[in-house]
């Protein structure tokens, strides 16, 4: 596991101009990584997530050096995603597309097969508000019916998304780069805390979950898992506001006594790189 590194900012938007940079830079360092038989890398996967994590990929066509990017050879995955219908604004997967991936794919530079989404509700939407009101019914049968429904739904989600990690990376699937955000109660992709009714950051023996009753909305959700973020080659956090200034301590203090579900982000890890951009307003309580 990589040694946690700490770039403070003056700004969030220098944080994600940065950012930007550096997510062209390395892109193209991995592209152009020779192996030990000397040949060239036949692929990198990246993993994004939702939020301000996702800000920097607007940038990324401004940056002349994105020119000499070959994105073929460039794989599109999520850490987590909402649950939704796929023309949702609340996808993460919607909004990746619309800040690069729709001009890298209609330019031909992108193959679509190269964007793995999460599978999203294909529930028609009278269906939808229906089991989303079910899910908060105060009558317990009715809302456990809901309950059994969504949650078939997100952990079939989950395994189909597994079943493509495996198909396309084997049996241990390694993200080279993963993109992370944190939010202010310490969650990252949809990895709750514990005093949330949340333990999935503990599950080991999957590489993705299904999530209902998230406590950031919207509330179905499929994420990676713990085990799978943290044998990333590099993961990278960006975590600005100081709203979450007091998370970040205790996410820093957990992560140095092995992990804490209470700060689900102090379970991430990198292996080759770990990297948190924050800024001046957000690191006050370190
Ligand atoms: O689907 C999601 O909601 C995101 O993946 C989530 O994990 C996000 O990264 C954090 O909530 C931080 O979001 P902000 O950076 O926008 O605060």
């Amino acid at each position: 596991m990589a040694t946690r590194t700490l770039i403070v900012y003056p700004d969030k938007d220098l944080m994600i101009q940065a950012g930007a940079r550096r997510f062209v830079l390395t892109l193209l360092d991995l592209l152009s990584e020779r192996l030990p038989d000397g040949g060239a890398r036949k692929r990198v996967d990246v993993a994004l997530s939702g939020g301000s994590a996702a800000q920097p990929l607007g940038l990324v066509l401004s940056d002349p050096l994105a020119t000499a990017i070959d994105w073929s050879r460039v794989h599109f995955w999520w850490s987590d995603e909402r649950f939704v219908p796929a023309d949702s604004t609340d996808r993460n997967a919607l909004e990746a597309r619309h800040l690069l991936l729709d001009d890298l794919v209609a330019d031909g530079r992108l193959p679509e097969a190269n964007i793995h989404e999460i599978a999203p509700d294909v529930r028609p939407a009278e269906e939808i508000a229906k089991v989303t009101a079910d899910a908060e019914s105060v009558d317990e049968f009715v809302r456990s019916a809901a309950d059994t429904e969504n949650d078939a739904l997100l952990d079939a989600a989950a395994r189909a998304y597994e079943d493509e990690l495996t198909k396309e990376l084997g049996p241990e699937p390694v993200i080279d780069l993963m993109i992370l955000g944190m939010g202010p109660d310490g969650h990252y992709a949809s990895l709750f805390p514990a005093s949330s009714g949340h333990h999935e950051v503990l599950v080991s023996d999957r590489l993705a979950v299904g999530v209902s009753h998230s406590p950031k909305m919207p509330p179905l959700r499929v994420s990676l898992t713990a085990p799978l973020i943290a044998r990333s080659r590099r993961t990278w956090f960006f975590a600005a506001g100081a709203g979450k200034a007091e998370s970040l301590a205790h996410v820093f203090a957990g992560a140095d006594k092995g992990g804490d579900p209470e700060y689900p982000s102090s379970f991430a890890g990198g292996v080759d790189e770990f990297t948190w951009f924050s800024t001046e307003e957000t690191v006050v309580k370190l």
